[in-house]
């Protein structure tokens, strides 16, 4: 065996490893995509579970991921980090985009709301962390992109967003908001006592279609549309958060979840704005990424 391919064989027993270690692999067999002739496998069957779900309101919740004797470890880990958090204390539209004055006063371009999160960003998470060994683990990435029937997946390039901890302190909420990606893979590692609910409008917007009515009925109150979700410490969410409006309630103890952001494209890289908003910096990757812009008409 030369060099390359004994490196190679050494990488995948270490992924291999990460799986076993961590993954509740008898429910999600992440490590046993058939390769070849094989149709009719426990493999497929679970990705076509997580697959009808994401079709229904896109959204998928893969209850009891982590292995429970894990799970004691995967919290400390995310309470170890969560001091290195960066609260934004800032007013934000549902868009993360700038007040437009000549907009009505109800416009839901001119709703402001107060973030009060914090985000331990991906450069302040150790390389052996649980939660990066998993963001970066191919078989991983593999399961991830079939639930989404995406051909292939990629970590962002963007070296801030692509994995970080979300941290709300005791009484705090995250408003109303799109998220920048179009999907996100959220694993929950510290359930809070009581509250912190995920809560969504499925599909609310669409490519070219903001629906700014439905949106501003959402902001003012009526829930009628929106899907509410509870998160134990070790499961895992995939979410389609480009186009339904989502928040998290207000929560009763410290809640923590581990946001794992993978795009289409090897380029993904967040906006000058939005970056030094949520995150209180940019690196000079973001700053030479602010040209290219967007396809779909969307704003944030
Ligand atoms: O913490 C969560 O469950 C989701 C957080 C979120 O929506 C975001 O940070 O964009
Ligand atoms: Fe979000």
């Amino acid at each position: 065996m030369g060099t390359n391919a004994a490196t190679e064989t050494a990488k995948q027993d270490r992924d291999i490893d990460t799986l076993r270690r961590f993954v509740n692999l008898s429910d999600y067999p992440v490590d046993k995509r058939p390769s070849g002739e094989q149709e009719s496998h426990v493999y497929w069957e679970t990705v076509e579970r997580v697959r009808n779900q994401l079709r229904g309101d896109g959204c998928a919740l893969l209850s009891n991921f982590i292995k429970s004797d894990v799970i004691d470890l995967l919290r400390e880990e995310s309470e170890e980090l969560a001091p290195e958090a960066f609260y934004s204390d800032n007013n934000v539209n549902p868009y993360v985009t700038k007040d437009d004055p000549s907009l009505p006063e109800d416009h839901p371009i001119r709703f402001f709301q107060h973030y009060t999160n914090g985000f331990v960003a991906r450069d302040l998470i150790p390389d052996d962390a649980i939660i990066k060994r998993l963001y970066q683990n191919p078989y991983f990435m593999r399961f991830i992109a079939d639930c989404l029937e995406e051909p292939v997946i990629y970590e962002f390039s963007d070296p801030i967003a692509g994995l970080v901890i979300n941290v709300m302190p005791d009484d705090t909420e995250l408003p109303w908001h799109f998220d920048t990606n179009e999907f996100i893979v959220s694993l929950m590692t510290r359930r809070p006592q009581e509250g912190g609910e995920f809560q969504y409008c499925p599909n609310i917007r669409e490519p070219g279609n903001e629906n700014f009515d439905a949106v501003r009925e959402v902001l003012q109150g009526n829930h009628d549309r929106v899907e509410s979700l509870t998160l134990n410490t070790g499961d895992l969410q995939l979410f389609k958060g480009r186009y339904s409006m989502h928040r998290v309630a207000s929560a009763k103890g410290q809640r923590l979840c581990t946001l794992l952001g993978y795009s289409k494209t090897p380029d993904m890289m967040g906006s000058l704005e939005h970056t030094r908003k949520i995150y209180g910096r940019v690196t000079q990757q973001h700053i030479d990424a602010e040209n290219q812009r967007r396809q779909d008409n969307l704003m944030g």
